[in-house]
C-alpha cells in the first residue's frame, strides 16, 4: 500500500501519550513540554513560510551576547518558544542563544516543574533572507534542584548526558519536528491541512557509514592540521575512486545534520586559528544533536572529548564538533 491511510498516522500528541503508557509512573510532564514546543514550532513555521510577506526578513537592529546581528525571525522564534514554555506547566525556565542569561519562570506552577529547556530558537540565521532551510534546536534537562523552588543556573549547566530528551525543528520544504528520548528518535511532519505534526519517520537510525562530508571549506587553511589531512586524504581517495565521497554544506546546522542523521555522513565544525573553541554552542546546539545521534547509533566528539561528557561552565560556551556516522567519526578522530 503506497499511501498510509491518514487516519492511521499518529500525531505527535497521540505518540507522546502512547509513549506515556510505557512508563506507568510517568507524570506526563515531558509530553506536555514536547507539545508546547510543537505549538511554538507551528507558530514559527506559519511565519517562516511567508516570511517575505509578513515583514520578518532582515535584521532586528540588535546584537546578541555572541556579538552577532540578530535577525527579526531570531527574535520572533525566541519569543514564541519562551511564551509557549512559560504558559505550559512543564518548564521551570529556559536558556536561549538569544538571551544573555537564563530565564527562570519563577511562578508557582513553573516552580513545580522538574524540567528546564535550552534552545537555539532559530538556527541558520545567515540563510533566512535567502529562503534556505533554517531550524530550531532544543535540549530538555531534569533539574538538579528540587521542584517547588525556583530553578537556578545549576539546572542549566549540566553535561549533555543529563538530557532526558532533545530535538529540532526543520523549516524546509516541509516543516519537520524530530525528537528523541533514550528510547529512540522519531520524526514528525507538519500537515498544514490539519495543523498537526504526524509521525512520518519512525525509529530513525543513523547509518554506521556514509559518503558525505560537510564542512565550511572557506576556512580550510584555518583548521587544525589533522582536519586538513583528513579532508585532503578523502579528496585524494576520490581522485582514484571517483564518487566515493561527496561534499554538502547548507550552512544551517539543522539542515546539514538532518541529512547526516537520515543518510549517514560526517559534519565537521572544527576550531580555527581565530577561534580554537569553534563556533557552535555546546548547550543548545551540540548537546541536543549529540544526544540524538548517539541514541540513533552515531557518534559526536569535540576531538579530545565525547560531546555529552563535557562539563559546561558557561551558558554560551562553544566547542569544536565532529558528528555523524559511527565509522566516519571514528576515522576522523584518528586524525585529530
Ligand atoms: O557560516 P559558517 O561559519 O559556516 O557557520 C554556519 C553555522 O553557523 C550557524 O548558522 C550558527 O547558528 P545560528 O544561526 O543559530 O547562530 C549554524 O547553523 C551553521 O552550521
Ligand atoms: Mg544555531
Ligand atoms: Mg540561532
Amino acid at each position: 500500500m503506497l499511501v498510509q491511510n491518514a487516519t492511521q498516522i499518529m500525531t505527535l500528541d497521540e505518540f507522546t501519550v502512547h509513549q506515556l503508557r510505557l512508563f506507568p509512573h510517568a507524570t506526563g510532564e515531558l509530553s506536555h513540554l514536547l507539545r508546547d514546543i510543537g505549538l511554538a514550532a507551528k507558530r514559527i513555521s506559519a511565519d517562516a513560510i511567508k516570511a517575505g510577506l509578513v515583514g520578518v526578513l532582515g535584521e532586528a537592529g540588535l546584537r546578541n551576547v555572541q556579538g552577532e546581528d540578530v535577525k527579526k525571525l531570531d527574535v520572533l522564534a525566541n519569543e514564541q518558544l519562551i511564551a509557549a514554555l512559560r504558559k505550559g506547566v512543564s518548564c521551570a525556565g529556559v536558556g536561549s542563544e538569544e538571551s544573555d542569561q537564563v530565564l527562570i519562570f519563577d511562578d508557582h506552577k513553573s516552580n513545580q516543574s522538574k524540567y528546564v529547556v535550552l534552545f537555539d530558537p532559530l538556527d541558520g540565521s545567515s540563510n533566512i533572507d535567502n529562503n534556505i532551510s533554517v531550524g530550531t534546536i532544543f535540549g530538555v534537562y531534569r533539574r538538579t534542584t528540587a521542584p517547588g523552588s525556583p530553578a537556578t543556573d545549576a539546572d542549566f549547566l549540566q553535561p549533555g548526558t543529563r538530557q532526558v530528551a532533545a530535538g529540532y525543528v526543520l523549516y524546509g520544504t516541509s516543516t519537520m519536528l524530530v525528537y528523541g528520548t533514550r528510547r529512540g528518535v522519531n520524526g514528525f511532519t507538519l500537515d498544514p491541512a490539519i495543523g498537526e505534526f504526524c509521525l512520518s519517520h519512525p525509529d530513525i537510525t543513523c547509518p554506521s557509514n556514509g559518503n558525505t562530508y560537510s564542512i565550511n571549506h572557506g576556512n580550510f587553511f584555518q583548521y587544525p592540521a589533522g582536519v586538513r589531512h583528513y579532508i585532503t586524504d578523502i579528496q585524494r581517495w576520490n581522485e582514484f575512486n571517483p564518487d566515493s565521497y561527496t561534499e554538502r554544506y547548507v550552512g544551517s546546522m539543522v539542515a546539514d545534520l538532518h541529512r547526516t542523521l537520515l543518510k549517514g555522513g560526517l559534519f565537521l565544525y572544527p576550531g580555527t586559528k581565530e577561534r580554537p573553541e569553534g563556533k557552535l554552542r555546546l548547550l543548545y546546539e551540540c548537546n541536543p544533536f549529540a544526544f540524538l545521534f548517539e541514541v540513533a547509533g552515531g557518534l559526536a566528539t569535540s576531538g579530545p572529548s565525547r560531546i555529552l561528557d563535557i562539563i559546561p561552565t558557561k551558558l554560551h560556551q562553544r566547542t569544536p564538533l565532529f558528528i555523524g556516522s559511527k565509522e566516519m567519526v571514528t576515522e576522523v578522530s584518528s586524525y585529530l
